[in-house]
């Protein structure tokens, strides 16, 4: 089956509104992102970064507007993503990892494989990931045995085996030591370099200087912002 990222594709996000309970965290927000890049999304705490990317990442309902990648469009009060989407086109490197703790390795890393590939050959994919994060030999170690930058460099391997047509990245490297931190962006690049989108919150200039565009988002959130171009594209 073709992948959303064998040919080139944009995310579009068009005049979006997000509340919680009555408050608006933004509204009238839109940019668009290629394919192929790394983007940052930038703003104070706060300013609803994470929420942007749950969004786009639709574990979270909209209020307004239309998140568009491929031939997905979704919008207030759309159904919630098919398992398709999630099971094709979506990956998530998040700062609690999503990895299964009570899960060896090679049990988490199997999940992406399920469905879209033989498990014949499953053995040897799995030992690649592994040997590119750094963690060969781990399949069998439990995930509450591992400390936090071993767990990203799991959840990192994920991505490498399920290499995701867009890569959603929570401040991926706010817990990390300088190695490890260097890691996660050399395999997200990697990501986008093979055609894959990649947003990533950060509070981390190093990050921005890496990222091709840019989607800042302030603590005043109006139309009227989003008018005047509250998102910088290099
Ligand atoms: N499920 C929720 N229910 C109610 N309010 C929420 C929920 N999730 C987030 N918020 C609020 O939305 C706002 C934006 O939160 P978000 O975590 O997206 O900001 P952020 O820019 O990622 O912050 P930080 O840089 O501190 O991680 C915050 O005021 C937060 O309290």
């Amino acid at each position: 089956m073709a992948r959303l990222k064998d040919a080139p594709f944009e995310l579009a996000v068009r005049d979006l509104t997000k509340t919680f309970g009555g408050r608006t965290i933004w509204s009238g927000l839109s940019f668009t992102v290629p394919s192929g890049v790394m983007a940052a999304v930038t703003g104070p705490s706060g300013s609803g970064k994470t929420t942007l990317l749950n969004c786009v990442g639709l574990l979270e309902s909209v209020d307004g507007g239309r998140i568009s990648f491929g031939e997905w469009s979704f919008g207030a009060g759309s159904q919630m993503a098919s398992r398709a989407c999630f099971r094709d086109v979506l990956g998530f490197l998040f700062q609690n990892y999503g990895l299964v703790e009570q899960w060896d390795v090679r049990r988490n890393l199997l999940l992406p494989l399920h469905g879209r590939r033989q498990r014949r050959g499953s053995a040897q994919a799995i030992d690649a990931a592994l040997a590119r994060v750094g963690m060969r030999g781990a399949e069998k170690e439990r995930i509450y045995t591992l400390s936090g930058g071993e767990q990203q460099r799991i959840a990192l391997a994920r991505l490498v085996l399920k290499e995701p047509s867009l890569i959603l990245a929570d401040e991926p490297t706010s817990a990390l030591d300088h190695a490890n931190a260097g890691l996660v962006m050399e395999i997200l690049a990697e990501q986008a370099q093979a055609g894959a989108l990649v947003l990533i919150s950060t509070h981390s200039d190093r990050i921005v200087q890496q990222c091709a565009h840019v989607v800042a988002l302030d603590a005043v959130t109006s139309q009227a912002r989003a008018d005047a171009g509250a998102v910088a594209h290099r």
